[in-house]
């Protein structure tokens, strides 16, 4: 469905992505995550033929996208800040998305108006930040386009409104499966959703692997350093923390019982460290 081969881009002389290879094959939903600034727009962009790549190929179902009316008809792009007519109202945004995509929902996205409690007659120019992303949200998952792509969808929206929206987005994809693409920085909240996680770092896909193997790795294991030392010696450490003669250590191997086994043989505590905490340190290592 997308393959991304040895593409590089950058906006100017440096490149904000070099030489990176991605693909997705599959039905899915797809998290993005990346530190500010790390190209995950950018990526976003090149699959949604907003960007042409400076060097490789991208290809969405077969086609390269950029200026190619016949290959972005199967995507779905929701920018971070959609720029929608100031005059519209919300009900006009809808209009768009029904003319615009050809299997558009639309029960689905008056469900979602009623779920958000957007007013239908409010001008888009007045909506608050989380509004507009709920507006965008709705309309890049009521087009029910083969790829959709959204660009961190829960941003500005309060904690009850991106549990919904995660809701949403999973019922939605239960009914009618397709490739949902979306970058965040919530990725411990999102991650129950997802089937797979892509990590952009260092100008490259750093990690895509699915959401089932990663939720496993990270593990703190904590207690008297000699022994903490004598277990982890040779591993990964990804973060230390010392208190007299105790310690606490993040490891990369994953929380499954032989590791369980090995802590209750030494006498350490050991618990899953969050995914968040993971990628953090595992994008401090790679620094
Ligand atoms: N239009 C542009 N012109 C010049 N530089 C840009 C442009 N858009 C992005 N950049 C730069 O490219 C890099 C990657 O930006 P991008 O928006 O893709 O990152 P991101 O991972 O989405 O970040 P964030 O999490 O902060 O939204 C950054 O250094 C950014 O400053």
């Amino acid at each position: 469905m997308i393959q991304v081969e040895n593409v590089t881009y950058g906006y100017g002389d440096a490149p904000v992505l070099e030489d990176i290879s991605y693909s997705e094959q599959e039905y899915g939903i797809t998290a993005i995550w990346g530190r500010n600034g790390a190209g995950k727009t950018t990526l976003m962009k090149l699959l949604a033929g907003h960007e042409k790549p400076s060097k490789g190929k991208v290809e969405i179902m077969g086609m390269a996208p950029y200026n190619h009316a016949e290959a972005v008809q199967y995507v779905c792009y929701m920018q971070e800040e959609h720029p929608f007519s100031s005059i519209w109202s919300v009900k006009d945004a809808l209009r768009f998305g029904k003319y615009y995509y050809s299997n558009w929902d639309e029960d689905l996205a008056k469900r979602l108006l009623k779920t958000f409690r957007l007013d239908e007659k409010k001008k888009i120019s007045k909506l608050s930040k989380g509004m507009k992303s709920a507006l965008q949200f709705i309309i890049g998952i009521s087009s029910h386009a083969e790829i959709t792509i959204l660009d961190e969808p829960s941003n500005g929206l309060d904690a009850s409104m991106r549990k919904k929206m995660y809701q949403s987005l999973r019922e939605s994809h239960e009914e009618h499966p397709r490739l949902i693409l979306l970058s965040t920085h919530h990725i411990e909240e999102i991650q129950p959703i997802c089937e797979s996680l892509v990590v952009v770092h260092d100008k490259k896909v750093f990690i895509h692997e699915s959401m089932d193997e990663m939720r496993e790795y990270g593990v703190w294991l904590a207690g008297e350093q000699n022994k903490i030392e004598k277990v982890v010696d040779g591993l990964s450490i990804l973060e230390k923390s010392g208190l007299g003669s105790r310690l606490k250590v993040m490891v990369d191997v994953p929380f499954n019982d032989e590791w369980k086994d090995i802590a209750s043989h030494h006498g350490l505590s050991i618990e899953k460290a969050k995914l968040q905490d993971y990628l953090l340190n595992k994008t401090e290592e790679a620094e």
